[in-house]
């Protein structure tokens, strides 16, 4: 069986249809129906007889053994004396006058001629009353050899029944109903079962008349037209196998058909978690056993428990219902490992790129820095040159400033002061180094004098170009010259005006000190890498030959 569609199909009464197609009516365990049957004859005959020994009491029921085999049963009822007297018993009254036997009449072997008076009025008198108090008759010829000694059984035990009734104060409810000739009996608990045979088969009859045709025609085929179908054709089935049986052969045929379908139950289950554990096997992830082992154990405790078979079918939709989605998941974990695997392969690729990246850069880094260690290399030998150089600059620069003369002399003549007469000036003439001064004459005559300097500044020389000049003295300081500058002259000839500036100072007045000052300190920071200066200031004023330190407080 193919797990899915065939496995879903399976139903009780597809069960049963199959159960009843193979084995068929006539195979339906032959020798097992046969035993039982035979077994139960044997109860009702021993019932039966037990009932007529204890009625017409252990004298007249000698002939008849308790539990007797069927040849004793129709041997001991034959001559009918036994059943009148019971019946009498009963029904007083019912047989008014009973043939007695001879004496010999027991060893009368069977065939041997018995009275044909016994024969015939005592057990026509007794079939006689049995069929006017509504009982179940048989044929006279039953308690001959080859004659149905069940009938027999079936008239007593319908006697028997009937008696305890009585007994009861109710009224007998056993109503044996006659088929046919009227001499052949079903009794009325068979009734309901092919009651419900007749009423299924209407319903058939009517689905096969008008009242379906419209499902039919419109396609829309229900479940429940579909059961009806289902179940038409299943009671078709049972209602051949039974047609030719005998109403006591009902009931075993019908137990042994239930044990027979409980018994194919069990082996589709088994069957069926056969392959589904296959099927689990070849997928990539195993079930769960609970799934498999309840549904397994709780299908041969339900077989052993005989529950209902509709109980059974509920199972199995469990069963299928669990199987569904262990399909489903086995698909899904297929996608997942899938995509994962595509997701791996996809990590791997960028792995390699990154790591192909990765040495790349490496060796571009491993270049770059081979590149860098030769221009390092190039540039330390160039500093080491430049120092060189630098030296040799700063050596020749002082050689300079010492052939230029360790003592400078400037002159600087300011302009009149605003008050002052402009036309008094003694300033005969400036050269670039000489200014002629015109003195006047003691004697009425004119005099002039000349002074030489290092350099004259004008009345419009600025304040940086006098400074311009003493910078590379001040630079020396840095190589490690002692250098001093001052100012010499009367008063108010212009000292503080150009050591310092005037009164209001900004970047074009300030004096000789603030650019000598600012000049080291630029120079200073220039040098920063190559020479560390340490510059301290100290200002102070003689006067009148004291000395006094303007820093201080
Ligand atoms: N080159 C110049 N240009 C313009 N003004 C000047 C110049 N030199 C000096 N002065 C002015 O002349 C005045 C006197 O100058 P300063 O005070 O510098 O003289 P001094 O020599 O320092 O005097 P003292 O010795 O009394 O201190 C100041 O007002 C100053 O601003």
């Amino acid at each position: 069986m193919a797990s899915g569609g065939a496995a879903l199909s399976m139903s009780v009464a597809s069960v049963v249809e199959d159960v009843l197609e193979q084995h068929g009516s006539s195979r339906l365990s032959d020798v097992d129906l046969a035993s039982r049957r035979a077994h139960e004859a044997a109860t009702r005959r021993s019932d039966a007889a037990r009932w007529l020994r204890r009625t017409v009491g252990v004298v007249l029921g000698k002939d008849l053994p308790e539990e007797p085999s069927e040849e004793e049963f129709r041997l001991g009822l034959r001559n009918g004396i036994i059943l009148c007297n019971a019946l009498n018993r009963v029904q007083p009254g019912a047989v008014p006058k009973v043939v007695e036997a001879h004496g010999d009449s027991v060893a009368v072997p069977d065939g041997a001629a018995l009275s044909a008076y016994q024969y015939f009025e005592n057990v026509r008198n007794f079939l006689v009353a049995l069929e006017g108090m509504g009982l179940p008759t048989f044929e006279a010829s039953d308690l001959e050899k080859g004659g149905k000694g069940s009938r027999v059984v079936d008239s007593v035990l319908a006697l028997k029944d009937h008696s305890e009734c009585k007994q009861m104060g109710r009224k007998y409810g056993g109503i044996l109903r006659s088929v046919g000739s009227g001499k052949h009996f079903i009794r009325k608990n068979s009734d309901a079962f092919m009651t419900s045979l007749s009423r299924s088969q209407s319903m058939n009859d009517k689905l096969q008349d008008g009242h379906s045709s419209e499902h039919n025609l419109s396609g829309d085929i229900s479940s429940e037209s579909t059961e009806m179908r289902t179940s038409h054709s299943l009671n078709m089935l049972v209602r051949t196998v039974l047609s030719d049986k005998k109403p006591e052969e009902v009931t075993l045929l019908v137990e042994s058909m239930l044990s027979r379908v409980m018994q194919e139950f069990e082996r589709r289950i088994a069957s069926q978690n056969d392959i589904t554990l296959k099927d689990m096997s070849v997928g990539s992830k195993p079930f769960p056993e609970h799934e498999f082992s309840s549904t397994s154990s709780e299908t041969k405790m339900e077989a052993k428990e005989d529950i209902s078979a509709k109980s059974v079918e509920e199972k199995i939709h469990v069963n299928l219902i669990n199987e569904e989605p262990s399909s489903e998941r086995s698909s899904k974990h297929q996608s997942i490992l899938d995509r994962q695997q595509k997701e791996i392969k996809e990590l791997k690729h960028i792995l390699r790129t990154a790591r192909a990246g990765m040495e790349f850069m490496k060796s571009q880094y491993s270049e770059e820095f081979n590149n860098l260690g030769k221009h390092l290399r190039v540039l330390s030998s160039a500093a080491s040159g430049y120092n060189k150089v630098l030296a040799e600059n700063r050596k020749l620069y002082n050689q300079v400033q010492d052939l230029k003369g360790n003592i400078r002399v400037y002159c600087r003549v300011r302009p009149f002061l605003p008050g002052q007469l402009n036309g008094m000036s003694t300033v005969g003439r400036i050269d670039d180094g000489t200014i002629t001064i015109i003195t006047p004459s003691k004697y009425g005559k004119e005099g002039r004098r000349s002074f030489n300097f290092n350099k004259v500044f004008g009345l419009s020389a600025s304040q940086a170009e006098v400074f311009s000049d003493m910078q590379p003295l001040i630079r020396s300081v840095l190589d490690g010259y002692n250098v001093c500058i001052f100012a010499y002259g009367q008063t108010g000839s212009g000292k503080t005006h150009t050591m310092s500036g005037p009164k209001e100072l900004n970047e074009q007045t300030i004096g000789v000190n603030y650019r000598a000052l600012n000049d080291l300190f630029y120079l200073s920071e220039q040098r920063r890498d190559t020479f560390y200066y340490e510059i301290s200031v100290q200002m102070i004023e003689i006067y009148n030959e004291q000395v006094r330190d303007l820093l201080v407080n």
